[in-house]
């Protein structure tokens, strides 16, 4: 999106009303003045609450632990450096599932606000948080020694939530990773929800042995448990989520050319102590933008930007 680099109107005596922040308890609230709002936990820089028209557009478990003892269930966790289990003989062996930037704790670096260039008068506000090596546990240390920086960037305009991830490598030493943005979507019932933008797209089925398949339908329902990793997408197409054919969410992505489909379904939802009420997977469906199929190799001072953009309620 293009946004005109006009200062804030705030002290230039304009009467343009101005986005406004709030950091308390190490959680950030922002809210447009036109009523759409964020909520970003320090811990793992995860968006918890996205809302527009009053209505929550990110589904967060009722028994997430919003406490730091483990990733939060629901809103956007971020995955980096490894995605799912790491890989035996990999420099990302010894890290957890999804690697540690949904279980750290980052930094807010600051705010910054903009007007629209299509819609003048229309705001934006830009959160920024940032992680690096120093900031890490000595356990996630210890079990990823390379020198990198995370400057991680949360948009929030009046039509969509834009989230994108600069990865620095600081050091001497060329690093591999992997990255993932896991949105939830909210949704009012799984049985009525499509997905389209996938058609003859390749995927790996993580249900049944990570057997490879090519998807055949145009507009894509979950009537099970679904775990698929689709590869090497064009990122400027966008994965457009319908309920009952209405289009409700429509994500654009870049530099991010997977995406993961996830719903755990009956049987793995009761099976998720942090996850509930257990029906509640009727109300959610990931759509999981990443680079996860391959590994991206970052060259010592090299930076990589990767991002999506998501908009709701079409
Ligand atoms: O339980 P978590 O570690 O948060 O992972 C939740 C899910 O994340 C991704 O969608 C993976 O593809 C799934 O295999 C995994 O179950």
């Amino acid at each position: 999106m293009v946004r005109s680099n006009k200062p804030s109107a705030i002290g230039l005596g304009e009467s343009i009303p101005q986005p406004t922040v709030d950091i308390k308890d190490n959680i950030l609230n922002a809210s447009l003045p036109t009523g759409e709002s964020i909520v970003v936990h320090l811990y793992g820089a995860t968006v918890t609450s996205w809302k527009t028209n009053g209505q929550e557009q990110l589904f967060l478990s009722q028994k997430a632990h919003l406490d730091g003892f483990k990733p939060i269930r629901g809103g956007i966790p971020l995955v980096f450096p490894v995605f799912g289990p790491p890989p035996q003989n990999h420099a990302t062996s010894s890290l957890p599932q999804h690697g540690f930037a949904r279980n750290s704790n980052w930094e807010f670096l600051g705010k910054s606000s903009s007007e629209s260039a299509e819609n003048p008068g229309e705001i934006a506000v830009k959160l920024d948080f940032g992680l690096s090596h120093t900031m890490l546990s000595e356990e996630f240390r210890k079990a990823w020694p390379y020198e990198f920086g995370l400057v991680y960037s949360v948009t929030l305009t009046r039509s969509a939530l834009e989230t994108a991830l600069e990865v620095r490598n600081e050091g001497q030493q060329n690093f591999e990773f992997q990255v993932l943005m896991h949105t939830y979507l909210n949704i009012e019932d799984i049985s009525n929800i499509r997905i389209q933008g996938l058609e003859s797209k390749t995927y790996v089925d993580k249900t049944s042995n990570a057997s490879s398949h090519t998807e055949e339908s145009p507009a894509v329902a979950v009537t099970g448990e679904t775990d698929r990793v689709y590869q090497g997408l064009d990122p400027a197409t966008p994965i457009v989520v319908s309920s009952d054919e209405k289009p409700i969410f429509s994500v654009t992505r870049e530099s991010l050319t997977d995406v993961v489909v996830w719903n755990p379904w009956i049987e793995k939802a009761k099976g998720m102590a942090d996850f509930g009420p257990d029906e509640a997977y009727k109300n959610m469906i990931c759509v999981e933008a990443g680079s996860v199929a391959a590994w991206q190799t970052l060259e010592a001072g090299d930076s990589w930007v990767g991002g999506q953009s998501i908009k709701s309620r079409l």
